[in-house]
């Protein structure tokens, strides 16, 4: 097989992404910060995947700032819907399959169901319609793709809405959070899990998929969950009722009071 590309290595995913290939053992993987691989940069793309011939591409570069998209709608765009067209292109011209992560937030968020793949988008932020556009111009250049859509990813890694809880936890008397938005935390770990299943079954059953973690929770109780005292007792984490969001991943959250440098990761 030949080599894997990840695009927006230093990014949360691509960490995530890092951690679980090694310990896999997983072969051939090149992970690309946007030092090293600009996905802007169509010649550089284009000598990247001329040298490498690869058998995948997983692209975790993205405009993230999602407040910050508002005012940067051309920046966000060229980075969520040209630089994925480039990598597309490229794709397509090398066989390559294209493996590319996409958000919850292209829909409205207006529903109380949980959304499936068939469920109209209607992105109602500049991120959101963006990444949409992201999606969309794919399928322009190749038909090997994946495209999981995923949604509010925490990790030990890079920046993250359990790490941003923490820091401010530290800094502030109190905080202020919303609790009229609802989603699944998804531990970007088991996503990165995800796709080198993908990867190492050979999958050819391209298209579009969701996948998140289990469970439904606000932000408002999210932080609460990340704050309780408690969830450092082993009972509380087997309680089948916990508002935990995945309960498998409580231990990854909140440690158990014992392993001092697990707890340090998330500082
Ligand atoms: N974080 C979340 O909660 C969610 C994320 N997603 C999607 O998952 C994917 C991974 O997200 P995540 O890892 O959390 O995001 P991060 O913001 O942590 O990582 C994105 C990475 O992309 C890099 N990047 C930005 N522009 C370019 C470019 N032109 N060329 C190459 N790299 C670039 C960034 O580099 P730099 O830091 O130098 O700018 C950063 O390292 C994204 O597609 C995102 O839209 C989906 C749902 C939820
Ligand atoms: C820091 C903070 C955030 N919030 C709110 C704002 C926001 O609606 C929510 C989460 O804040 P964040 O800044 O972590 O994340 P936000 O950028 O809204 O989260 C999204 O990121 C993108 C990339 C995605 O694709 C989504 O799935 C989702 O994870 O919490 C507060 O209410 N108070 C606070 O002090």
């Amino acid at each position: 097989m030949g080599s894997i590309l990840v695009f927006g290595a230093s990014g949360q995913l691509g960490q995530c992404l890092a951690h679980v290939a090694q310990e896999r053992n997983t072969p051939d993987m090149v992970f690309l910060p946007e030092a090293q691989a600009n996905i802007l940069d169509p010649a550089g793309l284009a000598a990247l995947f001329a040298e490498r011939r690869p058998a995948y591409c997983i692209n975790c570069a993205a405009y993230t700032a999602v407040d910050k998209a508002e005012d940067e709608i051309e920046l966000a765009r060229k980075i969520n819907r040209d630089g994925v067209a480039n990598l597309s292109q490229l794709c397509g011209e090398y066989g390559t399959v294209l493996i590319q992560i996409s958000t919850d937030f292209v829909f409205a968020g207006t529903g109380n169901q949980p959304l499936v793949e068939t469920d109209e988008a209607a992105p109602i932020s500049v991120y959101g319609l963006t990444k949409l556009e992201g999606e969309q111009v794919i399928s322009e250049y190749t038909s090997k793709f994946f495209i999981l859509r995923t949604s509010w990813l925490y990790s030990e890694y890079a920046n993250n809405f359990v790490k941003t809880m923490l820091k401010l936890g530290r800094e502030r008397e109190e905080l202020k959070i919303i609790w009229d938005q609802v989603g699944t935390p998804t531990y970007a770990i088991d996503l990165a899990g995800c796709i080198l299943s993908i990867i190492e079954t050979g999958s050819q059953e391209f298209g579009l998929y969701h996948y998140s973690n289990e469970g439904l929770t606000s932000w408002y109780d999210f932080a609460t969950a990340i704050f309780e005292p408690e969830r450092n007792s082993s009972a509380h984490r087997s309680h089948p009722h916990s508002r935990v969001p995945h309960q498998g991943h409580a231990a990854h959250l909140f440690g158990d009071g014992q392993d001092q440098s697990q707890d340090a990761a998330w500082a």
